[in-house]
């Protein structure tokens, strides 16, 4: 069973019986190529404002590591049955061909490992809202390139993972996922939202390449009982951005978005037996655009999510940039 905890700054890992960690992600407070220490994937992304924000995501398996590499740049991590990966790609003035290099790369990996089953990918991106040198936002360019590789290597909407897109406070595209062998994996969408993939051009030459959630059977009774990995979600009904100048209806209409996809009505409708409240997630990352917005925010989500294991909160800029708020989660 794999699990994520973020670990506050200074806190030493804490030694857990029969516990491997399969990665690591320091929400910081600069950039850190990935590399590999002490035989673990570290990336680094400067995501932390101030060291109060700093934050380490640690993934954990209960299964020994059974192998650790680098490979075209990335740096990764597995076991019997999970793959960790972490990747960068610097700052560019152009990102399309770069994303689609770094993809194909990730697409290469987990062919040859054998963890065909990419079912969550975070993108941290510097810039996000910031044109490139031909004048295209830098998160459109990004998508282009990512959605060119998807098109190239990997089957189509019901093959992507639950994503995350998400600016940082520093340079380039930092990027890892989580794969898996063979677990049973169903990908579920939102009938309050088009999927991403879907997207009309007008927010870019080519739509965002990620599902709304994964759900990624555990143990044997098939998809009965599983882990499920909530995309980042914003105030976005259909595709449009709804109250752009309003934090909190805009933070009301995300967590709504996340209440639907997760409900046993959404979940069974996609062949998961399954259904949940947002009191279920356990762990929950929220990423505010202004920092005098975070007070509010912390209210909201500290209401929502009245008893998560985590809840880290950042201020960075989001893909969109009429969107103020963007949460995502993992029940596990
Ligand atoms: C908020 C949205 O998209 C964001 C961008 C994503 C990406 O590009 O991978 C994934 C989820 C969100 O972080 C949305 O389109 O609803």
């Amino acid at each position: 069973m794999l699990r994520c905890e973020y670990t506050l700054p200074g806190r030493t890992p804490v030694d857990q019986p029969g516990r491997f960690v399969l990665g690591e992600v320091i929400y910081g407070l600069e950039d850190a190529a990935p590399l590999i220490r002490d035989e673990i994937p570290v990336l680094g992304s400067h995501m932390a404002a101030d060291p109060s924000e700093v934050r380490t995501e640690r993934w954990t398996v209960d299964q020994p590591i059974r192998g650790t590499g680098t490979d075209n740049g990335l740096v990764y991590s597995f076991t019997d049955d999970f793959l960790f990966c972490a990747g960068y790609i610097p700052e560019q003035g152009l990102f399309t061909e770069a994303t689609r290099e770094a993809y194909t790369a990730v697409f290469d990996l987990v062919e040859r490992l054998g963890y065909p089953s990419i079912f969550r990918m975070w993108n941290l991106i510097g810039r996000i809202n910031a044109d490139n040198s031909e004048g295209l936002e830098v998160y459109r360019d990004f998508c282009r390139g990512r959605a060119q590789a998807f098109e190239l290597y990997a089957a189509q909407g019901e093959d992507m993972p639950s994503a995350t897109g998400i600016g940082s406070r520093g340079q380039g595209v930092a990027f890892y996922f989580l794969a898996s062998r063979s677990a049973a994996r169903v990908n579920i969408e939102n009938a309050r939202q088009i999927p991403a993939y879907n997207y009309p051009e007008q927010y870019g030459p080519k739509p965002p390449s990620f599902a709304r959630a994964t759900y990624l059977a555990t143990g044997d009774q098939g998809l009965g009982t599983g882990a499920l990995y909530i995309s980042g979600t914003a105030g976005i009904l259909g595709h449009e951005t709804v109250h752009a100048d309003d934090l909190d209806k805009q933070c009301r209409v995300a967590l709504e978005n996340i209440e639907y996809l997760i409900s046993r009505r959404n979940l069974s409708g996609h062949g998961v037996p399954r259904g949940y409240e947002l009191a279920d997630v356990t762990q929950v990352k929220v990423y505010v655009r202004h920092r005098e917005d975070m007070p509010a925010v912390r209210a909201a989500c500290e209401e929502a999510f009245p008893n998560p294991m985590d809840i880290a909160y950042f201020n960075v800029d989001i893909c969109r940039s009429d969107l103020l708020v963007e949460i995502e989660g993992v029940i596990a």
